[in-house]
């Protein structure tokens, strides 16, 4: 058993400290809000994100960010992407051990085009960081709390520090893989939240399963475009992190994302959504960046652009469904023609 700390304390990063506490480890998770730190603390609930669900004793909060970089070597963060830079700087001034970073976060940063664990190399200093391991995949808070069976995959450069991770995690409810693809992993995470925000609408406008099955089918097809064009291994996007998280996003209704596309498929601004929401919906910003990687490496990403188009450029979700219909002809398999 050891010390865990968990930095963000959102739905995801509670329902991981809740994992790690019911494994024994002595868990710590951070809140930059003193009350929900608190309420977690003495209440053991956390009402704003997960309801009236009982939290283990064992886990304790704290909004002390010295007192959490203090707690332990492995950090857990579970912040929006939006919020990533501003968290680690923060904290950096405090490091003076290297530790274990693990990250939890599905998103790409619009312009620079990071992906997460790039933005972790270029903010912490690598005398302070032992290595960098990524944990993704089909994997909703309300049902790791209940318990209910959940697969994911730790993915690191760095195999052992991805099985230390795994250890830390695993139990008779959550399963932990290893992968050693880090782009494949983390693009995968972050590109499903533009596909379930496109499943999210053609729902909202009334349209049924043979619609999110495209959307599904065509948007794999898409991210494993790019991704393999980026370095990823293929097969990657096949696995938990890419297919498994385009499904359990896409038809889930416990999904952020495809709310969110539901609502806007249903006549509602995109203000007006995320004001309703309350909670990140990573996919807004990661379909600007996914649009820009697209444009940066000339990859056709015709899902991304409807959706851009939608969310950035006021054509209406009904438009970015005919956009998406009247396409020029295509063979089905045109991107696997170089595994012939
Ligand atoms: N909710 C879920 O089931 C899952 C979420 N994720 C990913 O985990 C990441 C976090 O998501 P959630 O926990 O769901 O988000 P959330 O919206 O439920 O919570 C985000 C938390 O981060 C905190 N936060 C926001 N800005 C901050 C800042 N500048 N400094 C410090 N704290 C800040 C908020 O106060 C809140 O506690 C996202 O990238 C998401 O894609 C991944 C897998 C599952
Ligand atoms: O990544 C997730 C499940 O694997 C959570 O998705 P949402 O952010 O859409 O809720």
């Amino acid at each position: 058993m050891q010390n865990v700390t968990v930095l963000g304390a959102g739905s995801w990063g509670t329902a991981l400290a809740f994992v790690l506490a019911e494994n024994g480890h002595q868990t710590l998770l951070w809140s930059h809000r003193k009350g929900q730190a608190d309420e977690i603390t003495k209440q053991h609930t956390n009402k704003k994100y997960l309801g009236e669900q009982l939290l283990p004793h064992n886990l304790q909060a704290t909004s002390s960010l010295e007192q959490a970089m203090q707690h332990s070597d492995v950090i857990v963060l579970a912040v929006p992407t939006k919020a990533f830079r501003e968290v680690i700087a923060q904290f950096v001034t405090i490091l003076s051990v290297p530790k274990l970073f693990v990250h939890v976060s599905k998103g790409i940063e619009p312009d620079s085009l990071k992906r997460i664990s790039e933005i972790m190399e270029e903010e912490i200093p690598q005398e302070f960081r032992k290595s960098i391991v990524v944990l993704s995949g089909p994997s909703h808070a309300e049902e790791v709390v209940l318990r209910h069976p959940t697969t994911v995959t730790a993915a690191s450069t760095d195999l052992s520090a991805a099985e230390l991770v795994q250890d830390l995690f695993m139990s008779e409810y959550f399963r932990v893989y290893t992968n050693d693809d880090v782009i494949g992993v983390e693009l995968g995470g972050a590109l499903k939240n533009v596909i379930a925000l496109a499943a999210g609408i053609v729902d909202g406008l009334g349209y049924g399963d043979n619609a999110k099955a495209a959307l599904i089918t065509r948007g794999l097809a898409e991210i494993s475009r790019l991704g393999a064009h980026m370095g990823a291994k293929p097969y990657t996007f096949i696995g938990l992190t890419g297919m498994g998280d385009l499904i359990v996003t896409c038809t889930s209704v416990h999904s952020r994302n495809w709310r969110a596309g539901n609502l806007l498929g249903q006549g509602k601004s995109l203000d007006d959504v995320l004001e309703d929401m309350g909670m990140v919906v990573e996919g807004v910003r990661t379909t600007k960046a996914a649009y820009q990687l697209s444009k940066q490496h000339d990859i056709e990403m015709p899902i991304t652009a409807a959706l851009y188009a939608v969310l950035f450029e006021e054509l209406s979700p009904r438009e970015g469904v005919d956009q998406l219909m009247l396409r020029t002809k295509k063979h089905e398999l045109e991107d696997f023609k170089s595994f012939d």
